[in-house]
C-alpha cells in the first residue's frame, strides 16, 4: 500500500470494499449508501483504520445538535447557562488549552516546498516539516484503532458561502462531539455539502482525541485527550489534515487554521489567490462612503475587537465581514475581493465586555459555547474584564471548578478561554458577509503588540515596502499558543503559526501580485499597544481605533495628511482626530521614533529573515529591508 494509506487507483467497485467492512461498524445515523462513492470510500477507509464503534453522519440540523448537547449535558462535559438561551459552557483538561505549534507539521515530499532553505542557527520558527515517511511512522504509532469504543462523527462542511466560487469543501471525521458542536457554528455544516462535493475534490480532515477504549488514564473534566501524543499533520499535496490528541480550537476545529490557512495557502499559491490570518471589516464614514479593510494581527492581538469596533467618533458605521481569516482574490478588473470562509467567531473571552466589545457580547447571548471561562452562581459566564458587569459579591466557579470571588488571587478564566458564537447573531454583521463574490478590499493592515518604539500607525511607501512591513511583524507572546512568559516574537504577516508552505515562496507570491491590471490596496502598520514610561498603554484603543481608521480612509481619498519618515509615512501632527480625548493622549510620545531602537530592530529583523528564510528570501524584499535600514541610519 502506498504511503498515502487510502487506496487510490486501480480501484474496486466501491460497494465491494465498503459493504463487507461496514458489516462490523454500525451506521448510527445518516444514509451511508446514499453518499457519493468517493466519500463512502473515505469514510470506510478511516473507519477501518480507526475502528470506531459506530458512524454518525451529521446533517448539521438543530435536532442533531440537540441530541448531542443532551448527551453532553448528561455526561457532564457541557453545562447549561440558564441566564441565556441555549448557551453552554465546558472546561477542557487543563493540559489542553491552546494550539501547540511545536507539534504542528507540514508534510510534503520535498522539504523545501514546506519550509525555507534556512541558514545555520535557524530555529525553524516559520513552520515545521516532517517527511511523509516519518509522518507515516508517527501515524502508525497513533492512529490505528484510535477511536476504539468511540463514535466517529462525519462532518460535511463548506468554508465560505455555499455556492461561492471562492468557497471550498471539507469533510472532518472526529470522535469529539464538542468539536462537532463547534464546527457546526464555525463552518457551514450541512448534508447538502455531500451533494455539492459529489465525486469532486474536498479537503480530508481526520481528527481524534486519541483515547481509544479501554482508556486507562484519568480523564479530567470529562475531556479525554492525549497531550503527550499531540500531533497535527498537514498534507497539502493530498489536501489532507490529520490531528491527534487535542480538542482545542486551532488543533481540532480543522476547518479553521489547518484548512482555511495552512492547506488553503497552498491552494492559494497554486491558484493565484491569498489565504490570510485577517479580519475583514466594512467602515462607512459620516458622508456615507464605505471602505473595506482587511487586517492581520497575531493571535489574541485584537482582530475580533477591531472587526466589531463600536466607533467613538460620531457618524461612523462599522460592520463585520469576518474576524479571523480572509480569502482574497484579484478579479479580472484587477480589484481585490475577499470573503470570510468561516461562519462563526472563536473569540478570546477575557477582556471582552459591554464596554470594550458590545457587538461580540451581543453575538453570544444565545446558541453559543464557552470554553474554559468561569460561571456565576446565577447561571452566567464570567471572565477577567467582566468585574464591573456582575454583582461584586457573586459566587463564581473558576474554569478549574474552584469556588472564587472577585478580588481573590488567581484567575477565574483561562487567559485563552474562548466563546464560539454564530456570526449571523452579530448585530453589526455586514449584509454582504455571505455575498458569493466577496467584498472589495481597499486597504490591508498589519499590527502586533509592540510596547516599545513603534508608532500608532505607519503607511507603507509602496506595495513592496508594505510587504516588507508585514514580513517584519513582531508581537509580544499571548496565551493563544504554548509559549510561556512575555517576549517579543517574530510573527511575519501574523502567519508564523499558520504557514502552509515555504515562507520565502509565500513572500514572493505576495510581491508577484503587483502587476497589471491589479490595483494594489494600500498597506498600513498599526500598533495599539505602545506603553508609556508609567507602563500604561499610550492609546486608549478599542472604539477609539476608529480615529486611526478615519485617518487611513482619508489617506485612501488622497488627503495630504502624511509626512515622510525613515520607517514609512506617518500622520502629520494633529491629523488624527483626537476630539474629546486630547488630554488622554500624548502625540509626541505615541509617534516618536527612537533611533537606537529602530536601528537594532531592523538589524534584528534582517538577521531573523536572513537566517530563517535564507536563500529563499526574495531579493526584492531584501532590497526593501536594506533601504529601510539605510533610511534609519540617516535618521
Ligand atoms: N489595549 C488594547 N487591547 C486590545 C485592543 N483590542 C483588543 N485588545 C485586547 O486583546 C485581546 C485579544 O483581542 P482579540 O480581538 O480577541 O484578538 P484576536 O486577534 O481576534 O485573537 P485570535 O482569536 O486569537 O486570533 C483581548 O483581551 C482584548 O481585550 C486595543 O485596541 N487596545
Ligand atoms: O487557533 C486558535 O486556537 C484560535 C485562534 O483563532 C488563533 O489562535 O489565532
Ligand atoms: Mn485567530
Amino acid at each position: 500500500m502506498p504511503l498515502d494509506e487510502e487506496p487510490e487507483i486501480p480501484f474496486f467497485e466501491v460497494h465491494e470494499i465498503v459493504v463487507p467492512h461496514l458489516g462490523h461498524v454500525p451506521i448510527v445515523k445518516g444514509d451511508f449508501t446514499g453518499l457519493p462513492k468517493k466519500i463512502q470510500q473515505f469514510i470506510a477507509f478511516y473507519a477501518d483504520y480507526m475502528k470506531p464503534r459506530g458512524i454518525f453522519i451529521c446533517d448539521g440540523s438543530d435536532e442533531e445538535a440537540h441530541m448531542v448537547i443532551n448527551k453532553l449535558l448528561e455526561r457532564g462535559t457541557l453545562h447549561h447557562l440558564p441566564k441565556y438561551e441555549e448557551n453552554y459552557i465546558c472546561s477542557t483538561d487543563p493540559q489542553d488549552v491552546a494550539r501547540v505549534e511545536g507539534k504542528t507539521f507540514i508534510c510534503t515530499k520535498n522539504k523545501h516546498t514546506s519550509v525555507a532553505r534556512s541558514r545555520a542557527g535557524a530555529k525553524g520558527g516559520l513552520g515545521l516539516w516532517l517527511s511523509p515517511e516519518e509522518a507515516k511512522k508517527e501515524m502508525d504509532e497513533r492512529w490505528p484503532g484510535c477511536m476504539a469504543g468511540r463514535m466517529m462523527y462525519v462532518l460535511p462542511f463548506c468554508m465560505g458561502p455555499l455556492g461561492s466560487p471562492l468557497s471550498k469543501y471539507g469533510i472532518q471525521l472526529t470522535d469529539s462531539n464538542y468539536v462537532l458542536l463547534c464546527m457546526r457554528i464555525m463552518t457551514r455544516m450541512s448534508s447538502q455539502v455531500f451533494n455539492l462535493i459529489g465525486e469532486g475534490d474536498f479537503v480530508k480532515c481526520v481528527h481524534t482525541m486519541g483515547c481509544p477504549r479501554p482508556w486507562r488514564k484519568k480523564v479530567v473534566n470529562h475531556w479525554p485527550c492525549n497531550p503527550e501524543k499531540v500531533l497535527i499533520l498537514h498534507f497539502p499535496e493530498e489536501h489532507k489534515v490529520k490531528s491527534f490528541g487535542s480538542g482545542y480550537g486551532g488543533n481540532s476545529l480543522l476547518g479553521k487554521k489547518c484548512f482555511a490557512l495552512r492547506i488553503a495557502s497552498n491552494l492559494a499559491r497554486d491558484e493565484g489567490w491569498m489565504a490570510e490570518h485577517m479580519l475583514i471589516m466594512g467602515v462607512t464614514n459620516p458622508a456615507g462612503k464605505e471602505r473595506f479593510i482587511a487586517a492581520a494581527f497575531p493571535s489574541a492581538c485584537g482582530k475580533t475587537n477591531l472587526a466589531m469596533l463600536k466607533p467613538s467618533l460620531p457618524g461612523w458605521k462599522v460592520r463585520v465581514v469576518g474576524d479571523d481569516i480572509a480569502w482574497m482574490r484579484f478579479n479580472d478588473k484587477g480589484e481585490l475581493y475577499g470573503i470570510n470562509p468561516e461562519s462563526g467567531f472563536f473569540g478570546v473571552a477575557p477582556g471582552t465586555n459591554w464596554k470594550t466589545n458590545p457587538n461580540a457580547m451581543a453575538s453570544f447571548q444565545k446558541n453559543s459555547i464557552f470554553t474554559n471561562v468561569a460561571r456565576t452562581a446565577d447561571g452566567g459566564y464570567f471572565w477577567e474584564g467582566m468585574e464591573d458587569e456582575v454583582d461584586k459579591d457573586i459566587e463564581i466557579t473558576t474554569w478549574l471548578g474552584q469556588p472564587w470571588k472577585i478580588g481573590m488571587p488567581g484567575k477565574a478564566a483561562h487567559p485563552n478561554s474562548r466563546f464560539t458564537a454564530p456570526a449571523s447573531q452579530c448585530p453589526i454583521i455586514h449584509p454582504r458577509w455571505e455575498d458569493p463574490e466577496g467584498v472589495p478590499i481597499h486597504a490591508l493592515l498589519f499590527g502586533g503588540r509592540r510596547p516599545e518604539g513603534v508608532p500608532l500607525v505607519i503607511e507603507s511607501r509602496s506595495w513592496e515596502h508594505g510587504v516588507m512591513l508585514g514580513a517584519s511583524l513582531k508581537s509580544e507572546t499571548t496565551a493563544a499558543a504554548e509559549f510561556k512568559g512575555k517576549s517579543i516574537m517574530h510573527d511575519p504577516m501574523a502567519m508564523r503559526p499558520f504557514m502552509g508552505y515555504n515562507f520565502g515562496h509565500y513572500l514572493q507570491h505576495w510581491l508577484d501580485f503587483n502587476k497589471p491590471p491589479n490595483k494594489m490596496p494600500k498597506i498600513y502598520h498599526v500598533n495599539w499597544f505602545r506603553v508609556g514610561k508609567d507602563g500604561r498603554f499610550l492609546w486608549p484603543g478599542f472604539g477609539e481605533n476608529i480615529r486611526v481608521i478615519d485617518w487611513i480612509c482619508r489617506r485612501l481619498d488622497g488627503e495630504d495628511i502624511a509626512v515622510d519618515s525613515a520607517v514609512g509615512m506617518l500622520p502629520k501632527k494633529g491629523s488624527i482626530d483626537l476630539t474629546g480625548i486630547e488630554d488622554k493622549v500624548n502625540w509626541d510620545e505615541m509617534f516618536t521614533l527612537p533611533k537606537d531602537y529602530w536601528q537594532s530592530d531592523i538589524r534584528e529583523t534582517i538577521e531573523f529573515l536572513d537566517t530563517e528564510v535564507g536563500d529563499d528570501l526574495p531579493p526584492r524584499l531584501r532590497q526593501e529591508l536594506n533601504e529601510q535600514e539605510e533610511r534609519i541610519k540617516k535618521m
